[in-house]
């Protein structure tokens, strides 16, 4: 049995990751300061603190095993609104919290990086080794945490993982999707199914895709959580490995709209809208890394699955309301 800190973990991932752990037998510490979580999202059987990733050396000692670092402001739009929120909270938080860990002698982390680090992409599928070019600050933040666990790696010993996530969708049991405002695709969607919302908009049919839609690569968050576990025992003192995770299979936004319909039986309205400003075409993973040097093996591929459980999450919490 390992002590992990777990910061973020009353948020979507880091909840359904914490859940992992404890099942696995390992002991959580979840630290977050609620700012877009909710307490009841951290996992029974884990400690809350609730608090900031810039006080975590409040929290750790050398008695924790690692640190995996979800805890983030993470929507892009107010990252170009609001640029110095993601600067202090993203990148100041982080170096914070490296710091605190190299204080406290816990030399293991494994980091929640994004696919928007890379940007407008020069080749599909994107291999870890494309150029990084983020077109908006969340992404730009990402990145600097990026090389900042690159240098810690290199300059302390530290034994790092980041994962680049690309579109994390579907729910672990009543552990799901809750942002507030929702920019998601497929949560939206489904609020569109229950009619809190009057229909879907797609934002723009003109891209050079077979159906003119954007193209995303969805994966199930229980995949996602296996690959943190994996990446944990991979990590390597001195070395920072950087891996994607995602399907390697693209869905446009029409095939998701299709597919809330079919797992829901609902009729959804949709309706064109102009491009969202800073969309990729077409972003799909190679995860090849991942599967090779983790041993990762995404199970849950099948579209309308990963649906169906964002679905029922939907439901449950309904039901809880
Ligand atoms: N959801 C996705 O599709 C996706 C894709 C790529 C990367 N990511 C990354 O994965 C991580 C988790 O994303 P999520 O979708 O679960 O988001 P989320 O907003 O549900 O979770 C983030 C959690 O961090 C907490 N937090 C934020 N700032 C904090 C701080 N300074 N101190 C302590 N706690 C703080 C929030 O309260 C929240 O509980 C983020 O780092 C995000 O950038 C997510
Ligand atoms: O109401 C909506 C919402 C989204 N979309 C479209 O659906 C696709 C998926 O959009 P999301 O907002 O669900 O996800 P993104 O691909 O924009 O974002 C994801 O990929 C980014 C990398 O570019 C970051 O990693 C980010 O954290 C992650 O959620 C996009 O083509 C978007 O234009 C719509 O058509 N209508």
């Amino acid at each position: 049995m390992k002590k992990y800190l777990v910061t973020g973990g009353a948020g979507y991932v880091g909840g359904v990751v914490a859940a992992h752990l404890i099942e696995a037998g390992h002991q959580v510490v979840v630290l977050d300061d609620l700012s877009t979580g909710f307490a009841e999202s951290v996992p029974a059987g884990a400690q809350f603190v609730r608090g900031r990733i810039q006080d975590a050396a409040d929290v750790l000692d050398a008695s924790f095993d690692g640190v995996l670092h979800f805890a983030a402001s993470s929507q892009v739009g107010e990252s170009v609104a609001d640029p110095e929120k993601y600067w202090r909270n993203n990148a100041a938080g982080s170096l914070e919290l490296l710091s605190a860990m190299r204080k406290a002698d816990v030399r293991r982390l494994v980091f929640s990086s994004t696919a928007a680090v890379y940007g407008e992409p020069e080749q599909v599928p994107i291999p870890e080794t494309a150029r990084t070019a983020p077109t908006n600050p969340y992404g730009a933040t990402k990145l600097a945490v990026d090389h900042m666990i690159t240098s810690e790696a290199n300059a302390h010993g530290l034994a790092a993982v980041s994962l680049r996530y690309f579109n994390v969708a579907g729910a672990y049991g009543v552990q799901g999707e809750r942002h507030d405002p929702e920019s998601h695709l497929i949560p939206l969607v489904i609020q569109a199914a229950l009619g809190k919302r009057p229909h879907i908009a797609v934002y723009g049919e003109d891209y050079p895709t077979p159906d003119g839609t954007c193209i995303r690569d969805y994966i199930h968050v229980a995949d996602l959580a296996e690959a943190h576990l994996l990446a944990l025992d991979a990590a390597t003192p001195g070395e920072h490995l950087i891996c994607n995770l995602g399907n390697g299979e693209g869905f446009s936004v029409r095939q998701v709209i299709d597919a809330v319909r079919r797992v829901t039986g609902r009729d959804i309205p949709a309706v064109t809208a102009e491009r969202r400003p800073g969309d990729p075409a077409v972003l799909v993973a190679s995860a090849e890394r991942a599967r090779t040097v983790l041993g990762w093996q995404p199970r849950r591929t099948d579209l309308d699955a990963i649906v169906a459980d964002a679905w029922n999450f939907t439901l449950s919490l309904n039901e809880q309301q």
